[in-house]
């Protein structure tokens, strides 16, 4: 699926032509939608803001897409998509154990097969035909890049109910897609105090919040007959991204552009997969190919790339079994002390590599990257290593591709020690967070916010759990490493003193 910090362009082509006039306005709470035949569509829509800094409102639903499991709006979708021109697959929709709703085999699938061909024309993009053409055409002139674009899209096609041509498939997407958008800012304190991914999840928050604002103060406001605020609020937006976040595909073979694309999109993430979509130019379809042979009642799985279980929570809401990512990794906080003599001098030495005083680096259990160590060496060195800065610094920042190993053995001790103090601080976030999240009170006024704030609550401790798991092993190698380095620095100094009683 695709990273969400990318914005594309895309030219995938489906092309729709239905003609249907300017969207009037509506009562209070209802949307009428006018087409030129006469009949009129109305939908209940909510206009009520999400309260981010309220712990107990729980988020409004959308009045379109379904229940996450519901396998009947998915079985509707599998027939409208085969009535469409999707050809005949080797798997269904089926309730399964990872991830809901699934694609499980029907047929033998052989290892190296390629598998879906979902046509352009029922895939959604940047350049999908609008069902108001007029909608679509302003939004481009103002040149709103494709994220931003394909939101939009969705909640104008979603907002026509049956009139829209992608109505089979809106209606099978779930109406809360499970991702930390949908987690208020209280739970997000709460729950996932320890974990760096809180920190994303509030920049991605506030980044769709500041887009959809940016697009209503620019294009909606001037434009109140195309984008009625009933339909294009906030709420609509955060489901929309949410969608996107979940379940958009960046398709290398068109040049990374992003699309959504029905059927491919209820395949689940597996984190021992090796394969991805693709748009294959020979077949002229959106296609994926296996990396192992399934049995009929498998459930097929693709991988959604290379994502610690963090970015997994973030965008698709959901903490793979510990133990079983090996893509899995820990943000580690390191900054520069404001005590530093120098701390002028090494902030604009970062400053000059886009870095500032606050960094974290990506721990694994197989190590940390190159970058961390020379942010280390910079924080710990002394005034008289000032010629040395601009070096480390340029070193710290993963943007320089061709970054070489910088030692300094006069500091690694030191900087090594650093490291150490800082998951040693992280280790205890969680420990306290662990620790105090089986007492934990749910703040709960009625069942349905139970089974949330529990649901919550466990994938905020799988994923501290897994990350502190990461932390303890940087701990162990940390202080073994350490450990030899004294033994032999005592070693160096016990010959020392030998050679020097000798020569008494
Ligand atoms: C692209 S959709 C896949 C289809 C989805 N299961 C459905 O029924 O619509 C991505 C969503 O599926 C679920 N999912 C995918 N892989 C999963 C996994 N390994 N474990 C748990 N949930 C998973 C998550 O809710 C995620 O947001």
């Amino acid at each position: 699926m695709a990273e969400a910090s990318r914005i594309f362009q895309t030219t995938l082509m489906p092309s729709l032509s239905q003609t249907l006039s300017l969207r009037k306005h509506c009562s209070h709470q209802t949307v009428s939608i006018r087409r030129t035949s006469p009949a009129i569509i109305r939908c209940t829509i909510s206009t009520t803001s999400s309260d981010t800094s309220r712990a107990s409102t729980a988020p409004q639903p959308i009045p379109w897409g379904c229940e996450m499991d519901s396998v009947e709006n998915a079985a509707a979708l599998q027939k409208w998509l085969t009535s469409s021109g999707l050809p005949p697959q080797k798997m269904d929709i089926q309730t399964v154990d990872v991830g809901e709703r699934g694609l499980v085999a029907n047929n033998n699938i052989r290892k190296g097969e390629k598998l879906l061909f979902v046509p352009p024309s029922l895939v959604i993009s940047a350049n999908s035909e609008w069902s108001f053409p007029e909608a679509g055409e302003v939004l481009k002139r103002y040149n709103v890049p494709d994220w931003p674009l394909i939101a939009t899209y969705l909640i104008s096609e979603a907002s026509l109910m049956e009139s829209s041509r992608w109505s089979n498939y809106i209606s099978a997407l779930p109406r809360q897609p499970y991702s930390l958008l949908y987690w208020t800012r209280a739970e997000l304190d709460r729950y996932l105090e320890a974990s760096q991914i809180r920190e994303r999840a509030i920049e991605r928050i506030n980044n769709v919040t500041g887009t959809y604002n940016d697009l209503r103060a620019r294009i909606f406001s001037k434009h109140p007959n195309l984008f009625p605020e009933e339909v294009f609020n906030m709420e609509s937006f955060k489901w929309s991204f949410g969608i996107l976040f979940s379940r958009l595909v960046r398709l290398p073979s068109l040049d990374g552009r992003v699309a959504l694309v029905p059927w491919a999109d209820m395949l689940n993430h597996s984190c021992d997969v090796e394969t991805f979509l693709d748009y294959d130019k020979s077949t002229k379809g959106v296609v994926f190919t296996t990396d192992r042979p399934y049995q009929p009642g498998e459930q097929v799985f693709i991988s959604y790339g290379r994502k610690s279980n963090g970015e997994l929570l973030l965008s698709y809401g959901f903490v793979p079994t510990e133990g079983t990512n090996p893509r899995d990794s820990v943000e580690l906080p390191l900054s520069i002390k404001k005590t530093d003599k120098c701390y002028v001098q090494k902030v604009e030495a970062l400053k000059k590599h886009g870095l500032s005083a606050s960094q974290c680096y990506p721990l694994q259990v197989t190590g940390w990257p190159l970058e961390l160590i020379a942010y280390a060496y910079l924080a710990v060195s002394p005034p008289s290593m000032s010629g040395k800065f601009e070096e480390m610094a340029s070193a710290a920042s993963n943007k320089n591709r061709n970054n070489k190993e910088i030692r300094y053995p006069e500091l690694e001790e030191q900087a090594l020690q650093l490291v150490l103090d800082c998951c040693e601080s992280s280790i205890s976030k969680y420990t306290k967070f662990l620790q105090a999240s089986g007492s934990m009170d749910l703040d709960i006024t009625s069942p349905k916010q139970l089974n949330r704030k529990v649901f919550l609550k466990q994938l905020a401790v799988d994923l501290c759990n897994s990350e502190q798991r990461i932390l303890f092993r940087a701990q162990y190698i940390l202080r073994r490493k350490l450990r030899d380095m004294r033994r032999g620095e005592l070693k160096a100094l016990k010959l020392f003193d030998g050679v020097r009683n000798f020569f008494k």
